[in-house]
Formats: C-alpha cells, structure tokens, sequence
C-alpha cells in the first residue's frame, strides 16, 4: 500500500508552470530519489508536501488522507517531516534540547501544569528526556548531547537535523540534499545511517540529492524530474541507461 501519493500536481509561479502532471506514489518503508537537473522542481514537490506552497492542482495523500489545505503543524502531526537544503538548527542551544523542542508539540500537559512544575509535567518531561537521548544514541550523538548544536561538525549537524525530523515520529521521512557539503566518509556513513533509520523506525524515505552515487547506492526507486514533470522512474540501473534522464542530464536535444 502507497503510504503517500500524488497524482495530477501542479503549480504555477506567475507564468511559470514550476511543476506539471506529477505523479509518484511512495510505499512503506521504501527509500525513493527525487533527482534532476537544477530547477527541475525537487524542492518544490517538497515544499507543496509540507504546504509551504498549495498545489494549484492535483491532489496529495497520506495513508489514504487527502492532506491539500493542511497546515504544515498538522501534516507533521499526520506523519511527514522533513529536513532542509540549508541546515536548519536552533545553533546556540544544546543538541539534547534541539530534539526535546521538535518533540515538543506532542506534549500533552496544560500550561497550568507546566507552569506549576506539576507531576503530570514532570513525569512527560522525563519522558521526552528518555526519548530524546535514545534518537541520540541511534545517531551516536548522545556523548555530544551537552554541546552547542554550533559546534558539531558538519556531518554531525545534518544527523542532528535529521534525528529532529524522526522526533515528531513521521511515517514519510523527506530529505533535501542530505549530503551537499559532506565528505566522502561522512557521506558513506549517512548511506549507513538512512538504512538503519529506515529499519529501525520501519518508515519510507524521500530524497533529493544531487550526488548520484549516493543516490544510487542507496534508493531502491528513483523518479526524474525535467522542466517539472516526471520524466522517468524506475530502480538505479533503469534510470542510469534511461536515454531520457541522460539527455536531460547532459543537456542535449
Ligand atoms: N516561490 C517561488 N516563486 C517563483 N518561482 C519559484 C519559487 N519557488 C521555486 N520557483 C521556481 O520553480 C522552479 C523549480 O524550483 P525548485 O527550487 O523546486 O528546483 P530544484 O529542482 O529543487 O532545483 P535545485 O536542484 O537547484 O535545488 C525554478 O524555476 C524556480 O525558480
């Protein structure tokens, strides 16, 4: 079952039809790309996902739940989460509460109690704690827990952004270039960490990356987009020999 599809969708820009007739269907637990050229319309298909943009048309559906017109907090709440092209961290506090203030939302004591410091607020504070240090720990950020979110490294700053995606407990996980700017063995060990993120939390994973071998040694399908339509979709060594994908790749006619 396709826990989240899209048929039909478009957008205009003023004049500019950024996407048009896409469609693409993700099943549970898969790790789909989302690749093409510069202004394809990637991070666009993100953005109309999280209702940064309304679709002017088409439709978009979460486990079978129509989400156009949805607010961005309550498709997070329905199970999309998302990281971004540029880093997107609370830099001057500390890891640990980077995560505690995504999980945050979810918490269900009254401001009464919050306020007051009352047993219900503390027994769910120690809760987001628990849960907090464990995502940490699948990251292998825990001993950093303590640290300004600034003074990661690199590699470790988009693991942070990512454990804060997985703390509102998606069911579709989408990442933005996850692995611009990051070396060779940090970009190794992400490939590592997205599948065991995948089988660990049992949820599907949408990327967009420009790095292709990343992105064909990790997705198990890929769509292609050109000038905002589809163009192509299929497993790595479709799209590698897809005639299509490469003309649009290397500009030709
Ligand atoms: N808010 C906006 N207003 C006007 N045009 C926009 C807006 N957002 C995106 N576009 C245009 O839509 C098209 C698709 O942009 P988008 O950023 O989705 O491409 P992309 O495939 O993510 O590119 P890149 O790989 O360079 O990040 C581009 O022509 C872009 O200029």
């Amino acid at each position: 079952m396709a826990v989240l599809e899209a048929k039909n969708l478009g957008i205009a820009f003023g004049g500019l039809r950024a996407l048009q007739d896409v469609q693409f269907s993700i099943g549970e637990k898969e790790i789909i790309g989302l690749i093409g050229p510069n202004g394809a319309g990637k991070t666009t298909v993100f953005n109309l996902l999280t209702d940064v943009y309304v679709p002017t048309e088409g439709t978009i559906t979460l486990e079978n739940q129509n989400i156009v017109g949805k607010k961005t907090y309550q498709i997070t709440q329905g199970g999309i989460s998302r990281t971004f092209q540029n880093i997107r961290l609370f830099k001057d506090i500390s890891v640990i509460d980077n995560v505690k203030i995504a999980m945050n939302f979810q918490m269900k004591y009254s401001v009464l109690s919050g306020i007051f410091r009352l047993p219900a607020y503390r027994r769910e504070e120690a809760q987001v704690a628990k849960r907090a240090h464990e995502l940490l720990q699948v990251f292998n950020l825990d001993e950093k827990s303590e640290d300004l979110a600034k003074n990661l490294p690199y590699g470790q700053q988009r693991k942070l952004e990512i454990a804060r995606a997985l703390a509102t407990n998606p069911k579709v996980l989408l990442l933005d270039e996850p692995a611009a700017g990051m070396n060779p063995t940090e970009t190794k060990e992400l490939m590592e960490t997205i599948r065991l993120i995948r089988d660990r939390f049992g949820i599907a994973i949408l990327l967009i990356e420009h790095d292709m071998n990343f992105v064909m040694g990790i997705c198990e399908r890929i769509y292609v987009l050109d000038y905002g339509k589809v163009i192509a979709e299929g497993n790595p060594e479709e799209i590698r020999n897809n005639p299509r994908v490469i003309t649009a790749y290397l500009g030709g006619e």
